[in-house]
C-alpha cells in the first residue's frame, strides 16, 4: 500500500539529492573537468552577450554532459560494489557508460564551436 504524501519526506528526498550532487563534485575528478568547461562556456556566454536561445543551447549541453557523467559514475560505483573482480561483462558495461559521456561531450564541443566561433571571428577579424 502506498504511504501518505508528506512534504517533510519530499524535502528529505531533495536534501539527499543535493548531497548526491555535492558528493559527485567533491570526489570525482572528471566532474572537476566538466565544472571547468562549464565555467569557460558561461564566461564566453557573458563575454559575447549571447542570445537567450543560445543560452538554452549552452545550458542544455552543460546539463547533458554533467547528467551523463553522474550516471556513468553511478554505474561505475554499482559495478565496483557488485563485481569488484575482473570480468569481461563489467568492462563492456563500464566502457559503454563511459562512451555515453564521450558522445555527450563531443556533442557539447561541436555545439560550442558552432555557437562561439562566429562570435570569436566577428570580434577578432584576422584579415
Ligand atoms: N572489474 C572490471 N572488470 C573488467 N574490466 C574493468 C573492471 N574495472 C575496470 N575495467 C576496465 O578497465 C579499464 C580502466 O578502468 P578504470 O575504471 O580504471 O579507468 P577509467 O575509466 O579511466 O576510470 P576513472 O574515470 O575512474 O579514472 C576500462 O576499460 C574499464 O572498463
Amino acid at each position: 500500500m502506498a504511504t501518505a504524501f508528506s512534504w517533510k519526506a519530499r524535502l528529505k528526498s531533495f536534501v539527499y539529492a543535493a548531497q548526491g550532487i555535492r558528493t559527485f563534485f567533491a570526489s570525482e575528478h572528471n566532474a572537476w573537468l566538466h565544472l571547468a568547461a562549464t565555467v569557460a562556456a558561461i564566461t564566453l556566454g557573458f563575454y559575447y552577450d549571447i542570445t537567450p536561445k543560445e543560452w538554452i543551447c549552452v545550458a542544455g549541453c552543460i546539463t547533458l554532459v554533467i547528467v551523463a557523467e553522474m550516471v556513468n559514475t553511478c554505474i561505475e560505483k554499482i559495478m565496483n560494489h557488485l563485481s569488484p573482480e575482473h570480468h569481461e561483462n563489467v568492462k563492456q558495461i563500464k566502457d559503454i557508460a563511459a562512451g555515453a559521456v564521450l558522445v555527450a561531450a563531443i556533442f557539447a564541443a561541436i555545439t560550442g564551436c558552432i555557437l562561439f566561433i562566429p562570435y570569436i571571428l566577428h570580434h577578432y577579424p584576422f584579415n
